[in-house]
């Protein structure tokens, strides 16, 4: 707990002055005001986090966190639970369209087991920190005792503070594990004004009826458990998974050390609604890289104040959406190093 509460502290709101510096420095760039769009808006939050009008480009960490449920024995998924650790020993052999894109990123890939319900081998690219062998079944009582959600959020801080003593400037965040998307449909749901219908998606790709029958467990799974809305840990731990845990921590510590966060898919966003439950400032260093296909992603990203780069349908997860938007936040950088000013290149600027 102490890791987590020292963190918490250490979490301030950006420098909204530097941002606007960089705004300023970009208006000054041989182009109509505005006209870079989303990558001005990319490039003066990245210097609002960092604290430098002209940030460096950074070194680009993703890290993906691995975790079971216990839910999975309701049906809710359309692929067995044996299917995480397998996942994890593609991304360890470079296989999983992870690997693709973050090497197409040129991002370090971090693996991270904070709870597959299977042993895994020694591998320099895994870290283990199994919390426990996957989550209980939350239809029937809490996913996880606060405990367990505690030391998962923890185990993320670590991997991430590691990750930044090790010159990391720019995290993604990602995640493997079936069943997950009802944790994140319960999570999103309940922050939500509880319309678990609206929330729900096919996950992997359940059919019709599996579909109702999944609405019908994260209903039962929310009157069972009756989280207590003040109180983030509470619902982390009841309906959340300790890969969601995971990255709620990762998210923490990138703030606490003024590190961007690329948030993924629909499971990445539902750790950051509990990580900015826990301190709101948090979205700050936050930017949001796709819109995931599952229905509840656009509430929590709304929620959350963060509006997604990209619309590409996937549904992946793995981080996948991060390591797509890892080029975006670059170019933006260079954009402000790169382009000549106004002045520099003598173009007449158009009326103030
Ligand atoms: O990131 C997303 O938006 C996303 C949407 C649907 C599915 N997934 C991935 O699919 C798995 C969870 O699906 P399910 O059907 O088992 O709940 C898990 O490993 C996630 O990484 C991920
Ligand atoms: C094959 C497979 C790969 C995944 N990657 C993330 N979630 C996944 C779920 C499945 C089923």
């Amino acid at each position: 707990m102490e890791k987590l509460q020292q963190t918490l502290e250490r979490i301030a709101p950006f420098d909204s002055e530097v941002q606007k510096q960089c705004q300023e420095h970009i208006d000054n760039l041989t182009k109509p005001p505005g006209s870079l769009g989303v990558l001005e808006h990319i490039a003066a939050k990245i210097a609002g986090i960092t604290g430098e009008v002209k940030p460096v480009l950074p070194k680009k960490t993703c890290v993906l966190m691995a975790g079971d449920h216990g839910v999975v024995a309701e049906g809710v998924s359309a692929f067995p639970q044996e299917v995480t650790p397998q996942m994890v020993l593609n991304f360890l052999s470079g296989g999983a369209a992870m690997n693709v894109l973050a090497r197409h990123a040129g991002a370090e890939l971090v693996v991270v087991d904070v709870g597959v319900a299977a042993d895994l081998p020694d591998h320099p690219v895994l870290r283990k920190m199994k919390v426990a062998y996957g989550t209980a079944n939350m239809a029937k009582g809490p996913a996880m005792t606060r405990q367990q959600a505690i030391a998962a959020i923890e185990a993320g801080i670590t991997v991430a503070e590691g990750a930044i003593t090790g010159g990391t400037g720019l995290f993604g965040t990602g995640e493997m594990g079936i069943g997950n998307t009802t944790a994140s449909t319960a999570i999103t749901a309940f922050y939500c004004g509880g319309n678990v219908k609206a929330a729900c998606g096919r996950g992997t790709g359940v059919d019709d009826e599996r579909l109702r029958h999944k609405i019908r467990v994260i209903e039962t799974a929310l009157e069972v458990n009756r989280p207590e809305p003040d109180d983030a840990i509470d619902v982390l731990a009841k309906l959340g998974g300790l890969e969601i845990a995971g990255m709620a921590g990762v998210m923490l510590a990138a703030a606490a050390n003024r590190v961007p966060v690329l948030v993924d898919g629909f499971i990445s966003s539902a750790a950051a609604l509990i990580a900015a439950k826990l301190n709101p400032d948090v979205t700050d260093y936050m930017l949001a890289s796709h819109l995931s296909e599952e229905p509840g992603h656009a509430a929590a990203l709304q929620l959350l104040g963060l509006k997604p780069f990209l619309q590409m349908n996937m549904r992946l997860g793995e981080g996948t959406g991060t390591a797509l938007a890892i080029p975006m936040v670059e170019a933006a950088i260079k954009i402000v190093h790169e382009m000549a000013s106004f002045a520099d290149a003598g173009v007449s600027k158009g009326e103030e």
